[in-house]
């Protein structure tokens, strides 16, 4: 049993456009699985672990209102059968699994992984992670691409929570990873070219990415990330699905 997040009283599986990184623009379809284990302070899908009675400071704190989130209320628990099926009814053969952190429930995945990568299905299993997480063996070999996107000190997450030496060393060997920061300012990227230089990260398979989920904010930051990009021959990563929906659930 695989544990999603709720969406309208759903599980939180939608098509859409793969709207940053490597495959920007190809149409996939969107697994979110519940639960993380870091706690982002910016986190745009904190509804999947910012848990009531939880002591982690999170932005959306200043908005009137905002209460963490009740677990048994954003949490659908499913079967393989059950997501393998909401999959099929789409038209799409890249699928992204995210979160959360997916990998928190690597150990389960490993089945419905297996029908997926079925012959008849044939699905491109990509995933959205934050690289914290050693891919299983039989997780490894049945995916086919990382978008591993190492928190930085702008995450508010401590060092020794979002920093998995081992890990990431892991990743920077996989040809399946590319990796994606999420960039506020630009004394971020001492942080970003001191991992790039110590796991020997090649820049091409580097994309920076603007922290924000408005338009604006966006677009406050896109000029030095893209001179940046220039002067490095890193890749620019926008994020799509906020320029065409805004900051929603299930795009
Ligand atoms: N369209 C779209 N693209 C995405 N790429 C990564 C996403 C994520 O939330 O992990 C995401 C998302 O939520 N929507
Ligand atoms: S690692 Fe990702 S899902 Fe987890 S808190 Fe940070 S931004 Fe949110
Ligand atoms: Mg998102």
């Amino acid at each position: 049993m695989i544990k999603l997040a709720k969406l309208n009283n759903r599980p939180e599986i939608f098509h859409s456009i793969q709207g940053e990184g490597k495959n920007l623009g190809k149409p996939s379809v969107f697994i979110r699985l519940s639960l993380c284990n870091l706690y982002c302070k910016w986190c745009d899908t904190d509804y999947t672990w910012n848990w009531q009675g939880t002591p982690y400071p999170h932005n959306n704190d200043a908005i009137p209102g905002y209460q963490k989130f009740e677990k048994d209320e954003m949490m659908a628990v499913l079967g393989d059968e059950e997501i393998a099926g909401i999959v099929d009814d789409y038209n799409c053969k890249n699928l992204v699994i995210t979160g959360g952190e997916p990998l928190v429930q690597q150990k389960s995945l490993i089945s419905l992984l297996r029908l997926l990568r079925d012959n008849e299905r044939g699905y491109h299993i990509e995933y959205e992670t934050n690289g914290t997480f050693i891919p299983l063996p039989e997780v490894d070999a049945l995916s086919h691409q990382y978008n591993v996107s190492i928190k930085l000190s702008n995450s508010g997450v401590s060092y020794e929570d979002r920093i998995e030496p081992e890990a990431i060393a892991w990743f920077a060997a996989s040809p399946k990873s590319n990796f994606k920061f999420v960039v506020d300012t630009e004394q971020d990227m001492e942080e970003v070219q001191a991992i790039i230089n110590k796991y020997n990260i090649s820049n091409d398979v580097v994309y920076l990415m603007p922290q924000g989920s408005s338009v604006e904010s966006l677009r406050q930051k896109q000029n030095w990330i893209v001179e940046v990009c220039k002067q490095y021959n890193y890749n620019y990563s926008d994020r799509m699905h906020i320029h065409i929906w805004g900051a929603k659930r299930g795009i």
